[in-house]
């Protein structure tokens, strides 16, 4: 039905054209007014059936239909009233340049809901640029008296080419930039619209210069018509199938907003002809603003890069640590003593590990409390932490009331020496145990050292201690003893020194 009534309007425009001419006939200009407010309907169809976060963009499109079809109301109107002041050609002119900001703001912004304020507030003012200087460059070039000069219409033309091609480039490179269908849906619409107008409007503007003939108008027809057939039309099936790479998308989104910049730029260098300090002042004014933009947007992304890594570093951190004490769990214990069991293995410098466990806990939490207990399980694991290990040993929990530590590259000798001192350290707590013999609150602890034998797989060496712990319990507790062979003397001493 569209269709049908399209052609129709386009056929009269054309014979409405030949009959009465382009540009002095009231009717011809109608007829294009209608096709363009049928464009602007399709369009708003496709706003009002779009999801919120794409509305946007198509109220833009139509936007700049609608600014289209102003223009072309102020030349009826002119025709109607006439127009001897030329304040009606000054406006329509205007018009006919300010459709590109509605393009170029769908073209360039990236539509994302978090976007920060300043970087919309910053293009917001790229824009205004936009804005003012192409209606200085217009007003200044086409109504004043270098409008004589063919040197200045000529400067006119292939800015508003160089404009016209840029956006549609964009919205191409948008097009296949946008992973969701309904972008690509939008982009494809809109680049089909901005290429074929630019193409129109390349012609339109030479055929121009050597006096319109009588179809020339109908040229204008052929963007609205388009954009009217693809816009309401099923998108072809390429669009459903076609999705670009994460990086090929992000580097697109990342750079269309350079086009503003650029834009200003491009309509500062063209206005040197008229004012060359304000074409200086509006580049460097376009640099400045971009420049800022690309600096909030990078110190942004730093912070949030450093708010990233903390909060890695801190998962990392409690996924290794036993939340209780703080200490490392079990998991980085199976790890640390696999690579220091490798390290040993590769560089003869052999580790060792101690198996160490509180003795009577049961009773200590039966008569104090398991809060009292969970407290004094703290200070056990800060007392081990504390005493005299080194920064690449490993202080773990290994689970309940047992601790581990790993010592790196430490023979028999010195890790039943850090067992004494660990025992003695535990003592020197004064933890006050009223179901223990003694009283206070002791350690038994197991040591076993790697040899050429000892597996890389960490659940032998812990078997070793913990046959060696088991043997420190049997003996009487509060003591250490070796996993390999007998009891180290020096241990049987000690236990026997505190029982
Ligand atoms: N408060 C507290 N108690 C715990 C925790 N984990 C394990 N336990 C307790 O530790 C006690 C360990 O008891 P046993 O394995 O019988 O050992 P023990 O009483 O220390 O006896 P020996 O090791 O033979 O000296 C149990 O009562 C557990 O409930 C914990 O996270 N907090």
């Amino acid at each position: 039905m569209q269709v049908v009534l399209l052609i129709v309007l386009l056929t009269a425009h054309l014979a409405l054209a030949h009959w009465y001419g382009h540009t002095e006939a009231v009717l011809p200009q109608l007829a294009m007014l209608a096709v363009q407010g049928m464009a602007v309907w399709a369009v708003f169809t496709r706003y009002r059936r779009s999801p919120s976060l794409i509305r946007l963009p198509w109220l833009l499109l139509a936007l700049a239909v609608l600014m289209q079809m102003l223009w072309d109301s102020t030349n009826v109107l002119a025709t109607v009233l006439g127009d001897k002041g030329g304040y009606l050609a000054a406006l329509a002119t205007v018009l006919s340049a300010l459709y590109v900001i509605p393009c170029m703001f769908m073209s360039t912004r990236l539509f994302t809901q978090h976007e920060p304020r300043t970087v919309v507030a910053l293009d917001l003012v790229l824009l205004c640029m936009v804005a003012a200087l192409v209606y200085q460059f217009f007003i200044t070039l086409l109504s004043g008296p270098l409008a004589s000069d063919p040197a200045s219409i000529y400067v006119v033309v292939y800015l508003a080419d160089a404009i016209d091609f840029s956006l549609a480039a964009m919205a191409i490179l948008r097009l296949f930039g946008a992973r969701s269908f309904r972008w690509r849906f939008f982009y494809y619409v809109a680049s089909a619209y901005l290429l074929v107008n630019a193409s129109v409007a390349c012609i339109y503007n030479r055929v121009e210069m050597h006096g319109l003939p009588w179809w020339a108008g109908s040229l204008i027809d052929v963007p609205h018509a388009l954009l009217l057939v693809v816009a309401l039309r099923q998108p072809p099936r390429w669009l459903r199938t076609y999705r670009p790479s994460l990086g090929v998308s992000q580097t697109i989104g990342s750079f269309a907003p350079i086009l503003l910049a650029m834009m200003v730029v491009m309509l500062g260098i063209s206005t040197s002809r008229i004012n060359f300090v304000l074409s200086l002042l509006v580049g460097a004014a376009a640099v400045l603003f971009y420049g800022l933009r690309v600096a909030f947007i990078q110190s942004r992304h730093i912070d949030q890069q450093r708010a990233i890594d903390l909060s890695t570093w801190r998962l990392e951190q409690q996924v290794g640590r036993d939340p209780l004490t703080g200490i490392a769990n079990r998991a980085t214990l199976d790890t640390r003593l696999r690579e220091v069991l490798e390290e040993g293995r590769s560089t003869g410098c052999f580790g060792s590990l101690l198996m160490i466990d509180i003795d009577y806990f049961k009773q200590y939490n039966d008569s104090l409390g398991h809060i009292a207990g969970d407290a004094c399980l703290i200070q056990v694991a800060g007392a081990l932490s504390r005493s005299q290990v080194r920064a690449r040993d490993l202080v773990a929990r290994y689970g309940g009331e047992e601790f581990a530590i790993v010592l790196v590259d430490t023979n028999a000798e010195v890790a039943l020496e850090v067992a004494r001192r660990l025992v003695t350290a535990i003592e020197h707590l004064q933890i006050a145990h009223p179901a223990c013999p003694l009283g206070r609150l002791s350690i038994s602890i197991g040591v076993a050292t790697q040899t050429e034998q000892t597996p890389i797989d960490p659940v032998a060496m812990l078997d070793q201690a913990d046959h060696a712990l088991y043997r420190a319990k049997r003996n009487g507790r509060n003591r250490f003893e070796a996993a390999t062979g007998d009891a180290d003397p020096s241990s049987a001493l000690y236990g026997a020194s505190n029982a």
